[in-house]
C-alpha cells in the first residue's frame, strides 16, 4: 500500500531511464504495483523488459464479490504475473492454503505467471518447524493447478519473521537450505523443479551474498526497492556479481 499515482510515474521514469547495458541480458526484472496504478505502470513499461504484476487477485473470473480483483482484469490491466499469499494476505486478510491453492490455479488458468508465497512465522521457525510448514504450503499451492497447460508458477520464499520493518534477514545458507528443500519437494511431486526466488529483508549489503546461493533463482525486494535508483543499484550489484 505504497505510492500515489505521481509517485509511481516517477519510478517508472527512472526505470525507463536507466543504463540497461549495467545489467546482464540474464536479468530478469519484475515490478508488483498496488491495483492503483497497475494499468498506469503497465503502460510505462510496455516497451522494456520489465514484467509488471498483481498483488493479489480473486478466484472466481467475475462476479458478486465487491471490493474483489479477478485475474482476467489484472490482465486486462496489463499484469503478466500475479503475487499469491503474501504473509499479509495470510495474516490480516484471511488467506489460507485452500485460498492460495483455488488462486494459483486461477491465475495459471488465464495463462499468467503464479509467484506463490510460502513462508514459516516466527512461532513455526523458533519450534523447528520450518521445513513442515514449508512443505504445507508448497503441496497446497500446486494442489489445484492443471500441469498440463504449461502453467507457469514461481515460489516466493518469505520468512514472515524477515519480512518488513523489524523483521531479521534470512542467514543465506539458511535460506539456500529451505530453497533446495522446496525444489526437491517440487521436482518430486511435478517431475521438474519449480524457480524460488528469496524475499524478506533483501538490502543493498545482503541481495549479492544472497544471490549467489546455489538453490536461490531471484531475490524479491519490497523496502529496498520501493524507490527506483535503490532497485537499481541492487539489480546491478547481482548481475554484476554473478556474471
Ligand atoms: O514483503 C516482501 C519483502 O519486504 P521487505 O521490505 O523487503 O522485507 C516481499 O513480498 C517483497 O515486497
Amino acid at each position: 500500500m505504497n505510492k500515489t499515482i505521481a509517485e509511481a510515474d516517477a519510478f517508472c521514469e527512472t526505470l525507463k531511464a536507466s543504463d540497461r547495458s549495467r545489467r546482464s541480458d540474464d536479468a530478469q526484472l519484475f515490478v508488483i504495483p498496488p491495483f492503483t496504478v497497475l494499468h498506469r505502470v503497465a503502460e510505462h513499461l510496455k516497451e522494456t523488459d520489465v514484467i509488471v504484476g498483481a498483488q493479489n487477485a480473486h478466484w472466481k473470473d467475475a462476479g458478486a464479490w465487491t471490493g474483489e480483483v479477478s485475474v482476467p482484469q489484472v490482465r486486462d490491466c496489463g499484469a503478466a504475473l500475479v503475487e499469491i499469499g503474501h504473509s499479509e494476505r495470510r495474516t490480516y486478510f484471511n488467506e489460507t492454503d485452500e485460498t492460495v491453492a483455488l488462486k494459483t490455479a486461477a491465475v495459471v488458468r488465464h495463462g499468467l505467471t503464479a509467484l506463490v508465497c510460502i513462508g514459516d512465522t516466527r512461532e513455526e521457525y523458533d519450534a523447528g518447524r520450518t521445513e513442515e510448514a514449508l512443505e504445507r504450503q508448497v503441496l497446497a499451492a500446486i494442489s489445484e493447478v492443471d500441469w498440463a497447460s504449461g502453467a507457469k508458477v514461481i515460489l516466493a520464499y518469505e520468512p514472515v519473521w524477515s519480512i518488513g520493518e523489524g523483521g531479521t534477514p534470512a542467514e543465506p545458507d539458511f535460506a539456500d537450505a529451505q530453497h533446495k528443500r522446496i525444489k526437491a519437494l517440487t521436482a518430486d511431486k511435478l517431475g521438474a523443479s519449480l524457480s524460488v526466488v528469496y524475499g524478506g529483508s533483501v538490502n543493498p549489503g545482503n541481495c549479492v551474498d544472497l544471490a549467489l546461493c546455489e538453490h536461490i533463482d531471484g531475490l524479491f525486494i519490497g523496502r529496498s526497492a520501493w524507490n527506483a535508483d535503490g532497485y537499481l543499484g541492487i539489480v546491478a550489484d547481482v548481475t554484476a556479481a554473478l556474471g
